[in-house]
């Protein structure tokens, strides 16, 4: 089996070339790829790649993911986000083969306390989740078959996170402000590209698993308690920081382009149900991160 996976550097795409390795051949590309066109600024170049390397499999891990810069760019953002995965779900539609993408909590409003199931009603705050939503749509339209996992809160070890900035925002100030009236998942790419695999090899044999899935780690927290998480355990583990004060505020303390959703919560009753998988609570994901990241 060939596999197709575009933007292989993200967060995502990164835990991806290892979990997807033993699917089949893979075939990694990011949008400075040489022999093929793989960058999904330029929708019109994508559809000849599918055609020459005739993939079975296309998994979309590019995307456009600056939230408060995509509400100055939102034609850049909704080419990345709706238009290319919709030119991708039409190859895979000619080609027969599958396609693999991912999406957001942000398509919700995050209204209420309770977890969103796959169906409820959507209604983005902000660019990025009205062009996330729009590919979704352009996907299910073509109709290619497709899993669409929408997860939230990303964070790997390989690059930036927030538990980092916060480690070293911690180290060099007595006071910390964060945020506590946003409620979600954090979910690791390593934990999603796991889940992803093995989607993938139970809908191949089992194409009516195909569908909207959500897909993040057990439990919930806030970003101030997930600070506080960080900066426990690094301490317990050794680590001397400075910070005595985290101080919890309201999402308004912080001015931001984008407005976000309070209400991240998602229910993975469904992913669950059709695939028989066990989602980890959020800090066994982050935990493992924290010892990867500081040596312990
Ligand atoms: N990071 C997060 O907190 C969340 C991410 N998601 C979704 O999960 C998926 C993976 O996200 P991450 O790995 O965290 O994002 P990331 O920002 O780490 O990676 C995105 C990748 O897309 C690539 N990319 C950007 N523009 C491109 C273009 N024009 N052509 C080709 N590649 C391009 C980037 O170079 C990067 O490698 C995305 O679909 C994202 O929308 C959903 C919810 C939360």
């Amino acid at each position: 089996m060939k596999i197709l996976l575009l933007g292989k550097n993200g967060q995502l795409g990164w835990e991806l070339q290892r979990a997807l390795a033993p699917l089949g051949e893979l075939i990694a590309l990011d949008r400075h790829a040489t022999d093929f066109a793989a960058d999904l600024a330029q929708p019109d170049s994508l559809a000849a790649t599918v055609r020459a390397l005739q993939p079975q499999v296309i998994v979309n891990a590019a995307a456009y993911t600056a939230v408060d810069k995509a509400e100055s760019e939102p034609e850049l953002a909704r080419t990345v986000n709706a238009t290319s995965p919709g030119v991708l779900a039409q190859a895979a539609a000619e080609a027969g083969a599958w396609l693999l993408h991912y999406s957001t909590d942000y398509v919700f409003d995050g209204s209420g306390t309770a977890a969103r199931s796959e169906d409820a009603a959507t209604a983005p705050l902000n660019v990025y989740g009205q062009t996330k939503l729009e590919g979704e749509a352009a996907i299910r339209a073509s109709g290619c078959r497709h899993l669409i996992l929408r997860t939230s809160w990303v964070y790997a070890a390989r690059g930036g996170n927030f538990a980092k900035t916060m480690l070293r925002l911690a180290g060099e100030r007595e006071r910390l402000t964060v945020i506590d009236d946003q409620i979600g998942a954090p979910t690791g790419a390593d934990l999603l590209a796991d889940l992803s695999a093995h989607m993938l090899r139970q809908a191949l044999q089992q194409p009516e698993c195909a569908g909207t899935y959500h897909a993040v780690a057990g439990g919930e927290t806030s970003w101030h308690a997930y600070a506080r998480h960080v900066i426990e355990w690094a301490r317990a583990h050794g680590h001397e920081l400075k910070a005595t004060d985290i101080a919890a505020v309201p999402s308004s303390a912080f001015a931001t382009a984008a407005q976000r959703p309070l209400n991240s919560r998602l229910s993975t009753a469904r992913l669950q149900q059709v695939f028989g998988l066990h989602l980890p609570h959020w800090q066994t994901g982050v935990d493992r991160m924290l010892a990867e990241v500081l040596g312990r």
